[in-house]
């Protein structure tokens, strides 16, 4: 990573998945709106937003996308913040009705994707994890061992638990 490049990371405000969830889910209770929360609105309303946020980037020249969008004017950044949100508060809605625990789920995914691709193997390559053939069967392995030990770990989590 050079200077430009570190210079332009930024860290985002403490917010958990949870209070988002909590929230969006009070904003709909307040209007009466769990109806219309269906699953399938949801996701609806997910691809909507995404679609608004593709319509920023669209028929725009590369060399004003690149990362930290240098070209763009405070406007224009707040605008992407706003379809973004609505993209995450769509997610985060959906997974709510759909009773997935979203900020487990992301864990959990994390840690298979970290199986999948071991950085050793995948470094500076973009393949599919399924063109490391020689891999696959350590990286089931890594999932099993990583499941094995979340599950100890609940145990032991649950068993030495408050009441
Ligand atoms: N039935 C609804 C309607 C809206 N919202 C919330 C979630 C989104 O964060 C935001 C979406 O609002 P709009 O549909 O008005 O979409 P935009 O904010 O993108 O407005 P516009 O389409 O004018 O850009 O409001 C919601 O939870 N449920």
């Amino acid at each position: 990573m050079n200077d430009a490049q570190a210079s332009r990371n930024t860290r985002f405000s403490e917010l958990s998945l949870e209070e988002v969830r909590a929230r969006i889910s009070s904003f709909a209770e307040e209007r009466d709106w769990r109806q219309y929360h269906t699953p399938r609105n949801l996701l609806l309303a997910l691809v909507g937003e995404v679609g608004e946020a593709a319509e920023i980037f669209q028929w725009r020249p590369d060399s004003e996308l690149a990362p930290g969008l240098p070209s763009f004017e405070a406007r224009e950044r707040e605008h992407l913040g706003e379809e973004l949100s609505d993209v995450l508060l769509y997610l985060v809605r959906l997974a709510d009705v759909c009773g997935v625990d979203l900020a487990a789920a992301v864990v959990d995914k994390l840690g298979k994707n970290a199986a999948k691709y071991p950085a050793d193997k995948c470094r500076g390559r973009a393949d599919k994890y399924s063109a490391y053939v020689e891999l696959k069967a350590a990286a089931k392995q890594a999932a099993a061992d990583a499941e094995a030990e979340a599950k100890a770990g609940d145990k032991g989590g649950r068993s030495g638990g408050a009441a």
